[in-house]
């Protein structure tokens, strides 16, 4: 079985199109791909935060995560994210099935090393790659929320970059980040360039020069990991922009491609 694994940032979600969705469903119907999709879901935890006065903080495009915080962050991406994604391929003709990371112990997980300053963020140690294998049996596009439980039943909140890259890790899948950019920028004759490719040194460059910040942080190193471990392809791409994804799946230059290599291309 050839899998792609689609993560699809919250940044990003609001504004997919309809197309978007419909192209998921055409892949999996076409037979030779199967889909599965690991969602974010940031912005939507944000606001839900916000309107109940919590206030909250990254750390190297982490959020420090308290128990209130982990209480919201579940409600946001296990409940309300997870569904709406599972009825958007419903409407665009498909069948989704949703889950969480918890269910199952689909993904098991363990505190970071940094737990003493963020809190209840996880890292996946192993992933249930049977029941995505159930699901996938039963004809589904899994749709997975990056929520990891411990073997003593703690949960956790993990990067949504990271859970898809453990997962395509554990499939050998190809990995595409659906986000609301086209790609890595960096300035270039002062102007903001978008990379065509990019290498595994650069990329420590870039994340030392702070011109990759935030929550590229943690999406790029989760690419480097799933290169280095079983995961032959990886990019970047704006979710915007049409047939996007049917273009990674082709084979096609769109976004930026990570690779292992020094080679950097400007678009
Ligand atoms: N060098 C960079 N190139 C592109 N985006 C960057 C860079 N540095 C930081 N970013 C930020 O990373 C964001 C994408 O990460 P994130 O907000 O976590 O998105 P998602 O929800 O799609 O995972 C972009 O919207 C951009 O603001
Ligand atoms: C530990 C951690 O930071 N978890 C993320 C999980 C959601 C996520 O990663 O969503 P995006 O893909 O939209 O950024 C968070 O709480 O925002």
């Amino acid at each position: 079985m050839n899998y792609v694994v689609i993560k699809c940032g919250g940044s990003v979600f609001d504004a997919l199109p309809e197309s978007f969705y419909e192209n998921i469903v055409k892949l999996h119907e076409n037979g030779e791909w199967q889909p599965i999709i690991v969602h974010g879901g940031g912005p939507l935890i944000g606001s839900f935060l916000e309107k109940l006065g919590v206030e909250t903080t990254f750390v190297n495009g982490l959020r420090v995560t308290t128990n209130e915080v982990l209480d919201i962050v579940e409600m946001a991406l296990s409940g309300l994210m997870n569904k709406q994604i599972v009825r958007k391929l419903m409407t665009s003709g498909g069948s989704g099935y949703g889950i969480s990371g918890v269910d199952g112990a689909l993904l098991r997980a363990v505190p970071t090393s940094e737990a003493a300053s963020l809190g209840y963020v996880g890292e996946v140690e192993s992933v249930n790659t049977e029941i995505i294998n159930q699901i996938i049996n039963q004809g589904f596009i899994p749709v997975i929320s990056p929520l990891g439980i411990d073997k003593v039943g703690q949960r956790y909140n993990i990067n949504a970059d990271m859970a898809a890259s453990s997962i395509a890790q554990a499939l050998g899948a190809k990995l595409c980040f659906i986000s609301d950019i086209s790609g890595i920028y960096v300035e270039k004759d002062g102007k903001k360039v978008t990379l065509h490719q990019i290498g595994k040194q650069r990329i420590e460059e870039l994340i030392k020069d702070n011109v990759i910040q935030g929550g590229m942080v943690p999406k790029v190193q989760s690419a480097l990991k799933a290169l280095a471990h079983n995961v032959p392809e990886v990019s970047i791409v704006n979710g915007l922009e049409v047939d996007g994804l049917i273009q990674f799946m082709n084979g096609r230059a769109v976004g930026t491609r990570i690779t292992l290599d020094k080679e950097t291309r400007y678009v």
